[in-house]
């Protein structure tokens, strides 16, 4: 076979964008036309062969949504965020990922701002775009409704999972159903969070048939905690947002209720992000969007 002859691998336009260092790789797929296989979404995240990312997000009319429960969110939100995890897997939901592809609709005049509303497997989520302390944009994003997912059968403390950790006795945890499913521990202060043996999935028992998202969290004062996140999907991530409205509604819940209007601040490895307690079990992700790159990629056929 001649090199001319060579099949051409599809060649496919991206743009690369964190929130808090969780990072995606976009793609445009504005006529729905372009699916994106696991193989191809593997290949996109891969931080070697391929772009590099914790997740792949679609940017889809929402009438073309494969799931016939997003398609009928198209009269309230234009665009389906398809947010993959890095294995390929589909999330319900991806709080980091709201943030930038808000900022990449507003930069690609897809959206007029400063309020967005966008499809996800979790609903519609509104966005409200703001000039942040630093001069740069921030992104509030209302996440929607937020349950303790065991309340009925848990004790006082809310632990329904213990949680195994290379070097540590097994530790209680509780779930959080935040669109997407977490598993919250709150760290005894003797833990050294940053010491935490993490390059492996923390085991949980119920293991919980979705999977979840861990968050080890430890209070660092009044309103403020911080934390580091193992991911359905990915692994190790350097933030995670409904990872972060989790610990934060965990500590709240642990510490009596959620008071209305109450804010919390979360240090994650890769920046800082806010939480406030909606009235109604609702809860609100603040932070910022950074889209770093745009460009081309040929991808495997498949
Ligand atoms: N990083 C995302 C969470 C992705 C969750 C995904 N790993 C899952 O399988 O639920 C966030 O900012 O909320």
């Amino acid at each position: 076979m001649s090199i001319e002859s060579a099949p051409t691998r599809p060649a496919v336009p991206f743009t690369k964008g964190h929130g808090t260092q969780n990072d995606f790789v976009l793609v445009p797929d504005l006529d729905g036309a372009r699916g994106l296989t696991d193989a191809q979404v593997r290949f996109l995240a891969d931080r070697r062969g391929g772009i590099g990312g914790d997740g792949v997000i679609r940017v889809v009319p929402t009438r073309c949504a494969e799931e016939s429960e997003v398609r009928a969110l198209a009269d309230e939100a234009e665009w389906f965020m398809d947010y993959r995890n890095a294995d390929g897997s589909r999330a319900e939901m991806c709080g980091n990922g709201t943030r930038v592809f808000v900022a990449y609709l507003l930069r690609e005049g897809l959206a007029s701002g400063p309020e967005a509303a966008i499809a996800t497997r979790a609903g519609v989520k509104v966005a409200r775009v703001s000039e942040g302390e630093n001069g740069e944009p921030s992104y509030a994003v209302d996440l929607g409704p937020w349950r303790v997912t065991h309340a009925d059968t848990v004790g006082a403390q809310g632990y329904d999972t213990l949680v195994a950790l290379p070097g540590l006795e097994p530790l209680p945890g509780m779930s959080l159903d935040l669109g997407n499913p977490h598993v919250v521990i709150a760290l005894p202060d003797t833990a050294d969070l940053m010491d935490l043996d993490l390059t492996t999935a923390p085991v949980l028992n119920p293991a919980p048939e979705s999977g979840a998202n861990v968050e080890l969290v430890q209070p660092l004062g009044p309103g403020h905690l911080q934390m580091r996140v193992h991911e359905r999907g990915v692994g190790e991530t350097r933030s995670c947002g409904t990872g972060a409205a989790a610990a934060a509604l965990a500590l709240m819940t642990w510490s009596g209720a959620p008071h209305d209007n109450e804010v919390w601040r979360v240090d994650v490895p890769g920046g800082t992000l806010h939480v406030r307690a909606l009235p109604g079990q609702r809860v609100e992700l603040a932070g910022p969007a950074v889209l770093v790159a745009d460009g081309v990629v040929e991808t495997p056929r498949d």
